[in-house]
């Protein structure tokens, strides 16, 4: 009803609806991707050359506007359980705001835009780990994985963590062990990340039908994975220390982190089955927002003081 009550009919015989600028920048999924645009800014600092700083704004624009396309094409495939689930039932689309079509157009309008913007102007390898991103995301996890399997995170996950590599290969026109690592710490953060929300989530979920681990393998055999993708992550996000590619700095940061991250994960294992009020849950979900964005800012404080210091020394 708010549906048909919001819109009107153009010229050409679409429905349109009364969207501000407001809504169209909410289908950019805009604080879940400032993270992955930081991200990618630290793999494009942390590369062993020196961009031209217009090519880097316009490289990290163009990385944000793609992620943002590929919010919005979820969003737009989504519309249908977003519109069931109570975290998402506001959003764009579901609430009438926003007609499908549009969200269709802008998200496809923008990708294409990103993609060329990052290849004419910085390099074709960044733009095709671009638009592989936005496909892997828009297409392999929101079309295909998210409603067929509960790994949907674990294999769709690659696309949120290609951001840095993204941000490498802009910098140097290349893919390196180092830029490998960085993907591979969001790789192993993004289960126990997501899978905290689910548990608190989980009846959303299951209304929805879509199967996450806690409404498919169980909230136990959850916790029990979220705690391993912790004792996982933690030694590799100490890995870059250990490589050579950051000074002792970066590496006493992550490890402490990863301490922290292993230590809010035992608390979800130890919650107990019928605990309603899942704190830990909550904890670990809000405390993973905080290790990612804290540890890829260790990793950029200490790759901008050693070459600072490496200037000075000069
Ligand atoms: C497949 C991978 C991922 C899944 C399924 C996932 C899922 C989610 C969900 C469902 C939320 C809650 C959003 C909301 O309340 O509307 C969330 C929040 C968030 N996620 Fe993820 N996430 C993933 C990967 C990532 C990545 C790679 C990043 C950043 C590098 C990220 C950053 C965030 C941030 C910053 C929030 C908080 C947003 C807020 O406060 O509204 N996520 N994530
Ligand atoms: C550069 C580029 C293209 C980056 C894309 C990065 C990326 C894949 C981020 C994924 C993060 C995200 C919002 C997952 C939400 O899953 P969901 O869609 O199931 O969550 P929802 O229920 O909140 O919609």
């Amino acid at each position: 009803m708010a549906l048909v009550d919001k819109t009107s009919i153009d010229e050409v015989g679409f429905r349109m609806s009364e969207a501000t600028a407001g809504d169209f920048f909410a289908l950019l999924k805009p604080r879940v991707m400032s993270l992955v645009v930081f991200t990618a800014f630290v793999g494009l600092v942390a590369a062993p050359v020196t961009i031209n700083p217009l090519l880097a704004v316009i490289a990290i624009l163009a990385i944000a506007i793609g992620a943002g396309a590929s919010g919005a094409l979820n969003m737009w495939y989504d519309a249908d359980i977003d519109a069931v689930m109570t975290r998402t039932a506001s959003r764009p689309i579901p609430s009438g705001r926003i007609q499908p079509h549009e969200a269709l157009s802008f998200g496809l309008v923008l990708s294409v835009l990103s993609v060329m913007t990052l290849g004419v102007l910085v390099n074709w390898l960044a733009a095709t780990l671009l638009a592989f991103t936005i496909f892997f995301y828009a297409v392999v996890y929101t079309m295909w994985l998210k409603r067929s399997t509960p790994q949907n995170i674990v294999i769709g996950g690659a696309a949120g963590a290609i951001p840095p590599v993204i941000g490498w290969a802009a910098a140097t026109g290349s893919v390196s062990l180092e830029s490998i690592i960085l993907f591979l710490i969001i790789f192993l953060w993004t289960p126990p990340h997501f899978w905290a929300l689910a548990l608190f989530k989980s009846e959303d979920y299951g209304r929805a039908g879509i199967p996450m681990m806690p409404n498919v393998a169980g909230h136990a055999s959850t916790r029990r994975q979220i705690f391993a993708y912790a004792l996982v992550l933690a030694p590799v996000g100490v890995l870059p220390w250990l490589l050579g590619y950051t000074t002792p700095f970066y590496g006493v940061a992550a490890l402490l982190l990863g301490v922290g991250f292993v230590w809010y994960a035992w608390k979800v294992l130890g919650m107990a089955d019928d605990d309603r009020a899942m704190k830990p849950a909550k904890a670990l979900f809000a405390y993973s927002l905080l290790y990612l964005f804290a540890i890829f800012a260790a990793y950029l404080a200490d790759c901008v003081v050693e070459r600072a210091l490496a200037m000075g020394g000069a």
